[in-house]
């Protein structure tokens, strides 16, 4: 007899509830980033990999399974073929092409959405029950082409969308203050990016809002120019780009984050890129930033915050610009 079966007595085929498996697309920086954030967060014990560079997709594998003994038991595959994505309870993407030498935003777009024709439709096929959060760039008007893709209903589409701009911010207003960041509140919503929108009357620590200590927060009025905390969340992007060429671990974590809020059905409320139509006097299809409740269902509420007259137009002015870039798209 076969030494396992001296060793072992088998109850059970080996099952896969597949009730959390994961799905990352795209092993770069940022996937890898992300599959080893949730790896190590706990949030599944089915992880897939997929991407189309076939050896570095097998090397990624093999190097995470190296690590299994220090990990809690979760199953670790790659496939270039999207049957082993069956039953994925969430979907994370992050395959993308890199915005080349001159290259217009709108050709970027072109060219990401042409990749996404060959990924979304493959993963529903797989897991029609699934969540999607989109991970690659321009990613509010990516999660808008995931959206159109999938034919899911807006509240499985997520985008990371100023995810990790909150992030950013809180990291740097903890700096400013010298309180952990888990203790800073902050939310950058409308698109992520260049042009995010900083609320400031929600800034506070312990419910205390900075704008009740210095009234002129975030205006140009304010002598001690709070406002530079949301600029250093833009140029410190541009920064680590410079430094390192690439950003991941950030993005990993966070991702990370909004996985265990999905998968353990906890309701958190996340700045995440969700469909706005109806929000803020926007009116058409575009997927921008608010705070959200996520569970299994994905986005299971809106917060519906109170904004100036200026932030409002601010993200007005996002979403008209996203929807004269997503009406050329071609599907
Ligand atoms: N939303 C955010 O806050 C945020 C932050 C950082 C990066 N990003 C974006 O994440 C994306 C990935 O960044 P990166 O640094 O990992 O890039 P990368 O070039 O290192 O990785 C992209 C991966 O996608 C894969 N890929 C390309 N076409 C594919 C396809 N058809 N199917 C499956 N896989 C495919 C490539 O093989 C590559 O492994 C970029 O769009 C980047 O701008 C977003
Ligand atoms: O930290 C990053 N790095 C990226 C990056 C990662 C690999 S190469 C570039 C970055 C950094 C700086 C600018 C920028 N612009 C961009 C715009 C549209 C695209 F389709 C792709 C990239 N992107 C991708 C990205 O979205 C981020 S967050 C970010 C970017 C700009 C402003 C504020 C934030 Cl919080």
């Amino acid at each position: 007899a076969l030494l396992k079966n001296k060793l072992l007595n088998a109850v059970i085929e080996p099952v896969s509830t597949g009730r959390n498996k994961v799905t990352v697309v795209g092993v770069g920086q940022v996937g890898m980033a992300c599959a080893f954030s949730i790896l190590s967060d706990n949030v599944t014990s089915d992880l897939v990999l997929v991407d189309v560079m076939e050896d570095k997709l097998r090397g990624e594998m093999m190097d995470l399974q190296h690590g299994s003994a220090f990990l809690k038991n979760a199953k670790i595959n790659a496939s270039t073929d999207y049957s082993a994505t069956a039953n994925s309870s969430l979907c994370v993407v992050t395959a993308g092409a890199r915005q080349r030498e001159g290259e217009t935003r709108l050709d970027l777009v072109q060219r990401n959405t042409d990749i996404f024709k060959g990924i979304i439709p493959q993963l529903i096929k797989y897991s029609p029950e699934t969540i999607l959060l989109v991970v690659s760039n321009p990613v509010d008007i990516l999660t808008y082409v995931a959206w159109k893709l999938s034919g899911l209903p807006k509240n499985r589409v997520i985008g990371s969308g100023t995810n990790l701009d909150s992030a950013r911010f809180r990291f740097l207003l903890s700096q400013r203050l010298n309180v952990a960041p888990t203790s800073c509140h902050g939310w950058i919503i409308g698109e992520h990016g260049d042009t995010s929108v900083p609320v400031w009357s929600g800034v506070n620590v312990a419910g205390v809002r900075l704008r009740d200590l210095n009234e002129n927060i975030g205006s140009d009025k304010d002598t001690e120019n709070w406002g530079e905390l949301h600029k250093q969340v833009v140029d410190s992007a541009y920064e680590v780009i410079k430094l390192k060429g690439y950003t991941s671990w950030a993005i990993g974590l966070s991702i990370a984050n909004l996985a265990s809020a999905i998968l353990r059905n906890s309701n958190q409320v996340h700045a995440v890129s969700t469909m706005v139509t109806g929000y803020h006097g926007i009116e058409n299809d575009v997927f921008l930033s608010l705070p959200c409740a996520l569970g299994e269902g994905g986005v299971s509420s809106i917060v519906k915050q109170k904004l100036t007259e200026s932030e409002t137009a601010l993200l007005q002015k996002s979403a008209d610009m996203m929807h004269e870039v997503q009406k050329d798209l071609k599907f």
